[in-house]
């Protein structure tokens, strides 16, 4: 895929196989395009060039087809948060088609997985940033797709709930299902990855299992060789007491 926004190339020729069944952890330094690849891979961003195939449908030829098959979590994400956390769910799996009583079973399940139960009837403007995270994430996961789709799942939320999350979605890759994730958490992605691409300006430095993409290092190690960028502080001299 190509995304040009004006005369800045956001993404430049990118091209992931994702194997179903798989968690793929998609990582990158700030503004190296991972947002972008994520949001044209689930419909969001139109490619300015290329295709993307959800288990062999085309996302932009057939959307309706592609994104049953899709739970996305988008980063940024803009809620209707005047609902609670149970209304908002709940208004996720009612869009899907889904019945009511599904409906209400799986909000609770989700509400306790994510240990939101308690604030099930806070409106979602009052959630602090990881209840938020959490409560997008829910209304990604209730009509159980077959794709998640998840921009920075881990960011403002607590090591316990983080988790818990990641309990429920290796339940899941275990099950069938497919994880696109990205991150900054390098130690979270090589745990619980097991394929990961590094990207950078908008092209693809490294794509495979994550063995081979760590080739013997940690992640993280990997990550800083091969993006560099790494700067020594000098020039705040200011800043010293
Ligand atoms: N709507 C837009 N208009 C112009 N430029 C954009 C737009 N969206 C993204 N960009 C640019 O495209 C590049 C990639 O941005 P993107 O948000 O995909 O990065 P990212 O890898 O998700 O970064 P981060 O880790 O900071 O979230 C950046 O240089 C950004 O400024």
């Amino acid at each position: 895929m190509v995304k040009v926004f004006g005369d800045k190339v956001a993404v430049n020729g990118i091209g992931l196989d994702v194997p179903a069944g798989s968690c793929y952890g998609l990582v990158g330094p700030n503004g190296a395009g991972k947002t972008t690849t994520l949001s044209m891979a689930t419909g969001l961003l139109r490619p300015t060039e290329g295709s993307v195939l959800v288990r062999g449908t085309d996302v932009w030829a057939a959307p309706l087809q592609a994104k049953r098959m899709l739970g996305v979590l988008p980063d940024g994400v803009r809620l209707f948060d005047r609902l609670t956390g149970e209304q908002l769910v709940t208004y996720a799996g009612l869009l899907r088609g889904m019945d009511r009583a599904t409906v209400a079973e799986r909000v609770a399940d989700l509400m306790s997985a994510l240990d939101l139960a308690a604030d099930a009837g806070t409106a979602v403007v009052d959630y602090s940033a990881g209840m938020t995270k959490k409560i997008a994430l829910a209304a990604a996961m209730i009509h159980a797709p077959s794709v998640l789709v998840l921009d920075e799942p881990f960011e403002s939320v607590d090591p316990v709930s983080a988790a818990n999350i990641r309990q429920i979605l290796a339940t899941y890759v275990h099950s069938g299902g497919t994880v696109i994730v990205s991150s900054h958490v390098m130690d979270l992605v090589q745990r619980m990855c097991d394929h990961v691409a590094v990207i950078a300006g908008g092209n693809v430095l490294a794509a495979g299992t994550v063995d081979e993409v760590r080739a013997g290092q940690s992640l993280e190690d990997r990550f800083v060789a091969m993006v560099g960028g790494r700067t020594t502080g000098e020039g705040l001299s200011w800043l010293h007491i």
